[in-house]
């Protein structure tokens, strides 16, 4: 990975390990971004959607992927803090041609956006996660990657329930959880 991309990443790894931060930046770990990084290369993703850019982690990682696949990121983030913070990471990144962030409420900026999607990332928070299946799957394109982060650390929770049953009764799709770190959700549209 380019110097000023895995700097990026260490900052916020830093930033993150500071308890006065204004808000808890709730990132991946360094494997799964691994992870990210690699499923985004080997599907050779170029039209990557991210749901909770939060400080621009995990947008490294699948910017750093989809750029090489000549591809972007399209992430969403609420929080003005966290938008203001992901746009200096991207930039310092040297990605910030690759990745822009949709600002607002995704469950309202998603109706907006022009599929189709070849990999979607979901991370907001987990009560929404049936929501925002529901509003991406027809914009996934046939072959391409949903993944969603937390499915076993929040298994308990009535959002992951609800994703999990869902994707899986869907006709369209093959889906397996993998035990990376927190969890993810791994599904294919057929
Ligand atoms: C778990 S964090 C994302 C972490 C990030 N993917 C990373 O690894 O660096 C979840 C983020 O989703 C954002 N979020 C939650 N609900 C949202 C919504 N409805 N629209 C946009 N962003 C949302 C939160 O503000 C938070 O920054």
């Amino acid at each position: 990975m380019e110097q000023r991309i895995v700097d990026a990443i260490r900052e916020l790894e830093q930033l993150d390990e500071q308890t006065n931060a204004p808000e808890p930046l709730y990132r991946i770990s360094a494997d799964n971004g691994q992870f990210l990084n690699l499923l985004v290369r080997v599907s050779g993703a170029k039209r990557v959607l991210e749901i909770g850019s939060s400080s621009g982690y995990s947008g490294l990682y699948l910017g750093e992927a989809a750029r090489a696949n000549g591809g972007t990121v399209t992430t969403c983030e609420l929080s003005e803090y966290k938008i203001q913070l992901a746009k200096s990471v991207y930039e310092k990144a040297g990605l910030s041609n690759t990745i822009s962030i949709v600002e607002g409420d995704a469950l309202e900026t998603l109706k907006t956006l022009q599929g189709p999607w070849d990999f979607v990332f979901i991370d907001a928070w987990k009560e929404d996660y049936p929501a925002y299946l529901h509003l991406v799957w027809p914009h996934v394109k046939q072959g391409g990657v949903v993944v969603a982060d937390d499915i076993i650390s929040a298994g308990d929770s009535p959002g992951i329930k609800r994703y999990l049953e869902d994707v899986r009764a869907k006709a369209d799709a093959r889906t397996v959880t993998v035990p990376v770190d927190d969890g993810v959700e791994f599904t294919t549209k057929l």
